[in-house]
C-alpha cells in the first residue's frame, strides 16, 4: 500500500510539473511574440525614416523599393478544406524564386524570402535555453541510424535549442555515439512506447516523423499514435520518408491537420498520390498534381523536392530555384526535414506581421528548401562528387547566415 501511494503521489508530481512547464512555455512563447513585434515596430519606424530620407534623393528611392518588397498576393481560394477537386478552372498562383545571380535574383527577393528572415528569432542574452525551440524527431530502427541524426543535428544546427530523437533500442547507442549534442530516448519499439513519448510532448515545439523509422508495423503503430497526440496539442508535425509511407496507407492520421507538413521526394510523392486519387500521376504537370494532393489532405502544405522544389498549400505553389548542385546522396532530405521543424516553430510563434499572413508552413518550407540547397552548392564547390549529407550538414551555418542574415 505504501508503495502505491507513493507511486500515486510520484505520478501526481509529475502531473502538475508538466502543467506547470506548460504554462511557462507559453508565457514564454507570449513574451517571445511581444519582442517580435516591437522589432518590427523599430524596423518600420526606420524604414519611415529611411523612405523619407529617399524621397528627397532620387537614387536612394530607387535602392529603397529594391530593398523593401511589396506585399505578396495572398488571394485565397474558395475551395472547401478536404475536398478533393481538380484544378483546372481555378486560378493558380505560382511564385517563381531564383537565386541565379542575374537579376531575376534581384526579383525573387520580393517574395518568400524576406518573410523567412523575418521568423528568425532574435539572438540576445535575455533568453534561456530551449526558447528557440526544442525538436522531437521519431525515426531510428536497426537498418537506418543516419537518418534522424542527420535530421536532428540539423535542427540543432539551424538555431533549435534542443533535439530529441525517439528511436528503437537498437539505434539509440548507435545515434548517441554519433552526437553527444543529441538527446535519444530508445523508446519507440519498447512496449510501452507511446506513453513514453507521450509525455515529453508538453516540452516539444515540433514534431519531425519518419526520417529511419523504417516500415515495422509495430513502428508505425506507435508513431501514428503520436501523432494523433501531437496534433491535440496542436504543434507542428513535418512527415518525412517512412512516415510518408503511413500517411500513404492511413491518410486520416495527418488529414486536415493544419500544421502538418508532407515533404515527399518524387517516389513518396507518386504513392501519397495513388493513394489519395486512386488513379495513376499524370507526370506531365507536377504542379497541377502536388495541388491536387494538398487539397485532397485537407489543405496541407506539401513539398514536392526535386529539381526545383514545389511548395504548395492548395491555393497557390511556390517554387524553390536555389541553385544546388548535380549531387544526390542520402540524407539530404532529412537536412531538409530537421530545419523544417524549426523554422515551423518559429514560423508558427512570429505574428501573422512577420509571414504577412502567407501560411507560415509554407513560409518554413521555402526556408528549408532554400536552405538545404544552399548547402548542397556549397558542400560541393568544397568536395565535389565526393559530397556527402555530413559535408552539407557542416555549411549549414554559412548558408543560413547568407541567406537569412544578411
Ligand atoms: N543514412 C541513413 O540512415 C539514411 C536513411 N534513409 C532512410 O531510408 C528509408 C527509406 O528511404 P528511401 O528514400 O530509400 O525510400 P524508398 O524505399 O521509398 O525508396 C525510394 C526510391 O526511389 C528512388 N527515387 C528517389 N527519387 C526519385 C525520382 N525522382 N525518380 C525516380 N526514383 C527516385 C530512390 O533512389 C529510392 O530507391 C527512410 O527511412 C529514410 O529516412 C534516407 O534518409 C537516406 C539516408
Ligand atoms: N535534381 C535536383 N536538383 C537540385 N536539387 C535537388 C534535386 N533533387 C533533389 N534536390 C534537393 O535535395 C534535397 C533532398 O531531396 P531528395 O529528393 O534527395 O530527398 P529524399 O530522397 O527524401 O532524401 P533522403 O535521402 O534524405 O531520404 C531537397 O532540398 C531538394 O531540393
Amino acid at each position: 500500500i505504501v508503495t502505491k501511494r507513493l507511486l500515486e503521489q510520484s505520478a501526481e508530481a509529475e502531473q502538475s510539473f508538466y502543467q506547470m512547464e506548460e504554462q511557462r512555455l507559453q508565457a514564454e512563447d507570449h513574451r517571445r511574440e511581444a519582442e517580435h513585434a516591437r522589432e518590427l515596430h523599430m524596423l518600420q519606424v526606420l524604414g519611415q525614416m529611411f523612405s523619407s530620407i529617399a524621397t528627397r534623393n532620387p537614387v536612394a528611392t530607387a535602392t529603397a523599393n529594391t530593398a523593401m518588397p511589396p506585399a505578396l498576393n495572398t488571394t485565397e481560394s474558395t475551395m472547401q478544406p478536404g475536398v478533393p477537386m481538380s484544378t483546372s478552372g481555378r486560378m493558380r498562383h505560382v511564385l517563381e524564386r531564383s537565386f541565379s545571380l542575374g537579376t531575376a535574383a534581384r526579383r525573387g527577393m520580393d517574395d518568400i524570402l524576406p518573410l523567412v528572415k523575418n521568423i528568425v528569432p532574435p539572438l540576445t542574452s535575455k533568453k534561456h535555453k530551449g526558447q528557440d525551440g526544442r525538436i522531437g524527431i521519431i525515426g531510428g530502427c536497426q537498418e537506418y541510424t543516419g537518418a534522424p541524426y542527420f535530421a536532428a543535428i540539423s535542427a540543432l544546427k539551424v538555431g533549435a535549442d534542443l533535439s530529441h530523437v525517439f528511436c528503437t533500442k537498437a539505434a539509440a547507442t548507435v545515434i548517441k555515439s554519433y552526437s553527444p549534442e543529441l538527446i535519444v530516448h530508445p523508446v519507440l519499439d519498447s512496449p510501452n512506447a507511446v506513453e513514453e513519448m507521450e509525455k515529453w510532448l508538453p516540452r516539444l515545439h515540433c514534431l519531425v516523423v519518419g526520417p529511419g523509422l523504417g516500415r515495422d508495423d509495430k513502428l508505425l503503430k506507435n508513431a501514428k499514435e503520436v501523432i494523433e497526440k501531437s496534433k491535440a496539442r496542436d504543434i507542428p508535425i513535418v512527415i518525412d520518408a517512412d512516415g510518408l509511407w503511413l500517411v500513404a496507407q492511413q491518410p486520416s492520421v495527418i488529414q486536415g491537420y493544419q500544421k502538418g507538413i508532407l515533404t515527399p521526394n518524387y517516389m513518396e510523392f507518386t504513392r501519397l498520390y495513388e493513394a489519395m486519387h486512386h488513379e495513376p500521376l499524370d507526370s506531365s504537370d507536377h504542379q497541377r498534381s502536388a495541388m491536387e494532393l494538398s487539397v485532397a489532405m485537407g489543405n496541407l502544405t506539401v513539398v514536392l523536392k526535386g529539381e526545383e522544389d514545389l511548395i504548395t498549400d492548395g491555393n497557390k505553389v511556390i517554387l524553390c530555384r536555389q541553385e544546388g548542385s548535380g549531387r544526390r546522396c542520402g540524407g539530404q532530405g532529412d537536412l531538409l526535414s530537421g530545419s523544417l521543424g524549426v523554422l515551423a516553430h518559429w514560423a508558427y510563434t512570429s505574428s501573422a506581421d512577420m509571414t504577412k499572413s502567407v501560411n507560415p508552413s509554407v513560409v518554413a518550407a521555402f526556408g528549408a528548401c532554400s536552405l538545404t540547397r544552399q548547402c548542397n552548392r556549397q558542400a560541393f564547390h568544397k568536395h565535389g562528387r565526393a559530397t556527402t549529407t555530413t559535408d552539407m550538414i557542416q555549411e549549414i551555418s554559412s548558408a543560413f547566415k547568407k541567406l537569412f542574415e544578411s
